[in-house]
C-alpha cells in the first residue's frame, strides 16, 4: 500500500505522484459503491498493480475543498484578476475571496491585462487595489501584467505548496503560470473582441510541479456561486466589517437593518467601500432566501 496525492483526473483514471513516481491508478468497483469521488488534490491510499498502474484504496481526509476549481487540500490560491476583457467584476472577485476564506485558503490577487487600461483607469484599479491591501490581503499589481520581480514573488512562494490559480474565463491564468515556467507551455485561449468572451481553452485542473510546490491551473468560470454558509455568518468573511464589528451598538449586529452599525456608517463616509457592502448585502440576501441544501438520500 502506498500514498500519493492526485495530480490528474482524466476519464475514470487518477494520476497519482508518489515519492517522485507517478502511476495511472482507477477506482475500483467497491469504492466507487462508497460515493467518493476522488479529487485532484486528494491524498490517497493505493495498491500499485505494476511499476506504474494501481487502484485507489481509500481518499484521505480532505483538509479543504473548493467547488469551483473542483480541488482539495489546497494552501493558497492566486486570484487572476483582469482589468479588461475581461472587465473587472468587484462582485467575482468578492464571491471568491469569500469561497477561499470559508475553506481556510489564502488568497493572492493578481491583477492582468493591465497594458490594456489607459493611466487614468489604471489609477482606479490602483485604488480598488490599495483598497484590498489595506483590509488585509494580498495583492499584485503593476502596470505591466507580469512584471519579473512579480513572477519571481509567486515563484519562491510555491514551495512545499499546493497552489492554485483561479479566475474568470480569459483572465490569464494559464499565460501565467507559462510567464511563471515557459517550459509548460499551456495552452491559452483567444478572447473573442466581440463577445468579450473567453473560450474555455483548459479544461480541466492538473497540478503541476513548479518549483518544490504542485500548482494547479484550472478551467475558468463566468459567474461564481459556491457559497454554502449559514447567511448569519457571512459577515465574518468581510475581514474589515470583523475588524470594527465591535462598534456597532448590538453584539449580534448582522450591519444590515439594526440601528447604530459601525459598518453602515463607515460605508456612509468612505472608509468602507461602497461595492463591498453591497455585495455582502447581495449575498446576504441570497443566502437567506436560499433552501438548505440537504444531502439527498439514495
Ligand atoms: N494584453 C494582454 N493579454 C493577456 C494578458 N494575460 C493574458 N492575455 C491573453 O488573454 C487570452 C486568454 O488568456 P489565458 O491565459 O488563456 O486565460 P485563462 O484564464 O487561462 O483562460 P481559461 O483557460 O479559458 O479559463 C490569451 O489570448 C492571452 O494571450 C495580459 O496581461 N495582457
Ligand atoms: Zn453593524
Amino acid at each position: 500500500m502506498k500514498i500519493g496525492k492526485i495530480i490528474q483526473s482524466l476519464s475514470g483514471f487518477y494520476d497519482v505522484i508518489s515519492d517522485g513516481k507517478i502511476y495511472r491508478t482507477r477506482a475500483r468497483g467497491n469504492f466507487r459503491k462508497r460515493n467518493i469521488k476522488p479529487l485532484v488534490g486528494d491524498l490517497i491510499e493505493f495498491k500499485s498493480t505494476n511499476s506504474n498502474d494501481g487502484y485507489v484504496l481509500k481518499v484521505l481526509k480532505r483538509r479543504n475543498q473548493l467547488l469551483r476549481p473542483l480541488i482539495s487540500n489546497v494552501d493558497q490560491a492566486i486570484v487572476v484578476t483582469s482589468v479588461k476583457q475581461p472587465d473587472f467584476s468587484f462582485n467575482l472577485l468578492d464571491r471568491q475571496l469569500i469561497a477561499l476564506a470559508i475553506q481556510h485558503i489564502q488568497p493572492i490577487i493578481y491583477f492582468t491585462k493591465t497594458d490594456l487600461i489607459n493611466d487614468d483607469q489604471f489609477h482606479k484599479i490602483k485604488l480598488v487595489a490599495d483598497y484590498y491591501l489595506s483590509i488585509g490581503y494580498i495583492v499584485i499589481l503593476s502596470r505591466e501584467s507580469f512584471m519579473d520581480s512579480n513572477l519571481k514573488r509567486l515563484k519562491d512562494n510555491f514551495k512545499n505548496k499546493e497552489v492554485t490559480v483561479m479566475g474568470q474565463t480569459g483572465a490569464g491564468k494559464s499565460t501565467l503560470l507559462n510567464h511563471i515556467m515557459p517550459d509548460l507551455n499551456l495552452k491559452t485561449g483567444v478572447i473573442s473582441k466581440s463577445l468579450h468572451r473567453g473560450k474555455h481553452t483548459t479544461r480541466r485542473v492538473a497540478l503541476l510541479n513548479i518549483n518544490n510546490g504542485l500548482v494547479a491551473d484550472t478551467p475558468g468560470f463566468s459567474s461564481y456561486e459556491a457559497l454554502n454558509i449559514d447567511y448569519r455568518h457571512l459577515k465574518d468573511y468581510f475581514p474589515e466589517f470583523v475588524n470594527n464589528e465591535n462598534k456597532c451598538r448590538f453584539r449580534e449586529c448582522l450591519h444590515v437593518k439594526e440601528p447604530h452599525c459601525a459598518i453602515k456608517s463607515m460605508v456612509d463616509n468612505g472608509e468602507i467601500m461602497k461595492s463591498r457592502y453591497d455585495d455582502y448585502i447581495q449575498l446576504f440576501e441570497g443566502l437567506k432566501n436560499q433552501k438548505p441544501i440537504y444531502n439527498k438520500k439514495k
